[in-house]
């Protein structure tokens, strides 16, 4: 691997011979393998992970794997019982774990996509909890919607939005997630595209950006809200400086998180600075490089926590009513009566009541392009049920007759081709399921059978898997999948 030879000076100096000749060894090397498993839709405690290599040591439901399977062909990722992820980025779960464990928090997370951290970071907010996920890119903060759907909880807003207009907005968030865009200096083992595209004027431009996006979304977190700053960069520009930045200038105080010491974690790198802050490195960390701080803001603690008792049901506004009908007495969703129904473009969104204000809020000022559970789209005098819905932890699949495929026919199914149904299976929308688990609807029109699952997610290789060997998660001597 070559690296530039700007880089390999600035840093050698900055980290001195023997960290640096550590870093070069670890970037020469193999990337390591881990997923994360969903508590939504599967117990990880008796998940039985293929080819799996143990536990990463700062999240509960990461696991390494001892080599990269073709993940493309298993349908549970598809249906997210689990999300691949670098080790390192999981460090985000002993950060929530230690500062948001107790109560019910409004938490954002500015640049999403597309969706590690949020995904993460929903699976272990307190229940009650509403996180909004942004991505400025559009075709990102697609991306960002497909994972935060796949992972199934319905107290997710994603947002196509700049930081700009979120300190516009009005919005207050107990928790400001900032992963911000940075010159990817940690990526290089896996990316040659980081490396071909790093110059020291771009960590410059990196620099500055990352203060602005800070600064723009300053006033959305509340007095005493934690500011969650990382990057995947080893330079000190991006890091410990913007941290100090943010401490002195606009007033917060940099706070610790507990970390083993066989874990590798590394601290600052700036003189003069002695702020904890945490740095992964290839070579001494399991993971690719990170940088993570966490910043608490000065001023009073006057917390905007969620849940609120919310307001009485107003399911029939904004055009609902003429499906009131079909949306109410279907039972699609578990404990639909908790939620209010909002139309957009053409699709029922179900919102949790005590939410909605802040929904219609966000619809007004912000891109809002996913939120709550999509229910379905209207289809004339129908409500065509949506993949949101049949994604959702409170989806009920008891509404539907159900039929399940073997891997070759999922594969088939996700790669959008019509599958096959038995002559019993009545006529109208059909759940797919795989090991029990739904992955998309059929539309039974009697002698065929349409595939609805959405074009932009459909697996696009042509290639045919020889069997199922790459699935990851089974069951031990109970199935392990949430039903
Ligand atoms: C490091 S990536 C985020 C990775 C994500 N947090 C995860 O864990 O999956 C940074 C993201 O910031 C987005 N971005 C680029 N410019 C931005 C800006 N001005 N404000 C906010 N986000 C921006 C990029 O498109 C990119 O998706």
């Amino acid at each position: 691997m070559t690296l530039p030879d700007d880089f390999i000076k600035y840093t050698r100096q900055l980290m001195g011979d023997r960290m640096w000749q550590t870093l070069e060894a670890g970037l020469a090397g193999e990337p390591p393998v881990s997923v994360r498993l969903n508590p939504f839709k599967c117990n990880p405690d008796v998940a039985d992970i293929a080819c799996g290599d143990g536990m990463v040591p700062w999240c509960a439901n990461g696991r390494y794997l001892k080599r990269r399977p073709n993940f493309t062909f298993d349908p549970l990722m598809h249906a997210g019982v689990y999300y691949v992820q670098d080790a390192s980025s999981m460090f985000l779960e002993r950060v929530l774990r230690r500062y948001v464990a107790d109560k019910p928090v409004r938490v954002l997370d500015l640049c999403a996509a597309p969706g590690g951290k949020s995904t993460l970071a929903r699976s272990v907010l307190p229940e009650g909890s509403l996180l909004f996920c942004n991505e400025p890119v559009h075709g990102r903060a697609m991306v960002l919607a497909e994972n935060v759907q796949k992972l199934g909880h319905e107290d997710v807003v994603v947002t196509n939005s700049y930081p700009a207009d979120y300190g516009k907005s009005g919005l207050v968030f107990d928790v400001v997630i900032a992963d911000v865009p940075c010159s990817g200096e940690g990526m290089f083992r896996k990316d040659e595209g980081a490396r071909e595209e790093w110059s020291l004027n771009g960590v410059e431009k990196c620099r500055r950006l990352q203060r602005s996006i800070v600064q723009d979304v300053w006033n959305c977190l509340r007095p005493g809200g934690l500011l969650i700053y990382s990057t995947c960069t080893f330079n000190v520009g991006e890091n410990e400086e913007n941290v100090r930045y943010v401490a002195d200038e606009l007033g917060a105080d940099v706070l610790p998180v507990d970390t083993d010491v066989s874990w590798g974690i590394t601290g600052s790198l700036l003189e003069g600075f002695d702020a904890p802050v945490y740095r992964f490195l290839p070579g001494l960390t399991r993971g690719e490089g990170l940088f993570m701080a966490v910043l608490r803001k000065h001023g009073e603690d006057c917390g905007v926590s969620e849940k609120k008792g919310g307001k009485k049901a107003d399911k029939t506004r904004a055009g609902a009513k003429k499906h009131a009908v079909t949306l109410k007495d279907n039972g699609w969703i578990d404990g639909f009566e908790d939620y209010n129904v909002r139309l957009c473009d053409g699709f029922y969104r179900a919102v949790h009541r005590w939410w909605s204000d802040i929904y219609d809020v966000a619809d007004k000022r912000l891109r809002v392009i996913h939120a709550g559970i999509t229910v379905g789209e209207v289809r004339g005098k129908d409500v065509v049920p949506a993949q949101s819905l049949l994604l959702s932890r409170a989806f009920r699949k008891e509404a539907f007759p159900c039929v399940e495929l073997e891997h070759t026919e999922a594969v088939a199914f996700l790669r959008r081709e019509a599958v096959p149904l038995p002559g019993s299976v009545p006529r109208g929308p059909v759940v797919m399921t795989y090991r029990g688990c739904p992955i998309g609807f059929q539309k039974n029109i009697g002698n065929r059978a349409n595939n609805l699952y959405p074009a932009e997610w459909k697996i696009k290789s042509t290639y045919v898997p020889a069997d199922d060997c790459d699935i990851i998660v089974r069951g031990k001597d109970d199935d392990c999948l949430v039903r």
